[in-house]
């Protein structure tokens, strides 16, 4: 089912549940759209930033983190969630941290073709985000078009399709990730798997370049860093859940990983303290090297996450199961 903005869902009783889209507003005016999937798994998106502002499984648990302390209003994003970074991922480049797409409205893309529809079995939302002559930023003072799709099901996995379309009669360059707070029981029983032996810009050390050595990412401390040319799956792993997320990715090479720790999260106004053991940043993007699109060019990145209930440990994912799945972001 793909949305426009008057749809609703019209679920009969004499049919099972079926995927479905509905518009509302929270609490402070904000358009939000709420996608569900016949498994009952849902996600809601801010129409302001474009923002995932949750992703819950079939019991309602939350798979995505938002602090308890979260503005849920204009100007700042919202902590927590899945933030699109973009035309610039966090200080990499001249711009405000993180760009300015996570802080402007966007609005259902009545024309999200060549796309085709997703399909009935799943709840699909089109947003696009245009920068015209009238509005250009005067920082990044180009014209474009950001189109996003958000595709929840049929096994809750969330996809997305991210495209950007240079509408400017000059080139433009630009570095892209979605920030993603994963929800984890305990920080110090999560492992990152896929990004061992993988380069990575350091953040802590005047984004040196390092390679990591461990057989996954395991977190006792701070971490801020920018993996560079990783593999198109990275593994999510939450012991204490029984969890784990996969993410699978193209388009975007790098990846970065950010957890604050108790000093750093102090520092956050909106993270309650403590809150950073429940979260962990991982940000599949285009961020070494940025991309540069001439007039007319388009890019496109696609990102599918899922959740494998695991007593998985390293090693123990099914192969099969993973690989087959990136086929319909
Ligand atoms: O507080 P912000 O602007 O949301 O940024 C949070 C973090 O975002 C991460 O993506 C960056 O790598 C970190 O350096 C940054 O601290």
């Amino acid at each position: 089912m793909s949305a426009s903005a008057a749809e609703t869902s019209a679920v009969k009783p004499d049919e099972g549940p079926r995927a479905s889209v509905q518009f509302r507003q929270d609490a402070n005016g904000l358009d939000v759209a709420i996608l569900k999937d016949p498994r009952g798994f849902s996600a809601q998106v801010h129409l302001h930033g474009g923002q995932i502002t949750a992703w819950k499984n079939a019991q309602g648990e939350d798979l995505l983190f938002v602090s308890s302390k979260a503005v849920f209003k204009p100007p700042k994003p919202i902590r927590g969630g899945m933030l699109i970074c973009f035309p610039q991922f966090s200080n990499f480049g001249m711009i405000e941290q993180h760009g300015f797409a996570c802080n402007q409205s966007w609005a259902v893309d009545p024309d999200p073709s060549p796309l085709p529809p997703a399909g009935d079995d799943r709840a699909s939302l089109d947003l696009i985000l245009k920068q015209s002559n009238s509005d250009k930023q005067k920082i990044w003072s180009y014209s474009f078009e950001f189109r996003l799709r958000v595709v929840l099901g049929p096994e809750g996995e969330l996809g997305l399709t991210a495209r950007v379309r240079n509408t400017d009669p000059k080139a433009f360059t630009f570095t892209i990730a979605f920030q993603t707070y994963f929800s984890v029981r305990d920080i110090s029983e999560v492992r990152v798997e896929g990004l061992e032996t993988t380069d990575y810009l350091d953040g802590l050390q005047n984004s040196q370049l390092f390679t990591e050595q461990g057989d996954a990412l395991t977190f006792e401390g701070e971490v801020d860093r920018v993996y560079v040319n990783t593999p198109t799956t990275i593994a999510v792993i939450d012991h204490e859940k029984k969890t784990t997320f996969v993410l699978k990715k193209d388009g975007f090479p790098d990846a970065g990983v950010w957890n604050p720790w108790e000093k750093k999260a102090k520092a956050l106004t909106d993270l309650e303290d403590g809150e950073y053991k429940h979260m962990i940043c991982v940000q599949p993007g285009s961020i070494q090297k940025p991309i540069t699109l001439k007039p007319g060019e388009e890019w496109m990145g696609r990102l599918k996450i899922l959740t494998v209930f695991s007593s998985y440990h390293s090693g123990r994912l099914d192969p099969m199961r993973v690989l087959s799945s990136f086929d319909s972001v």
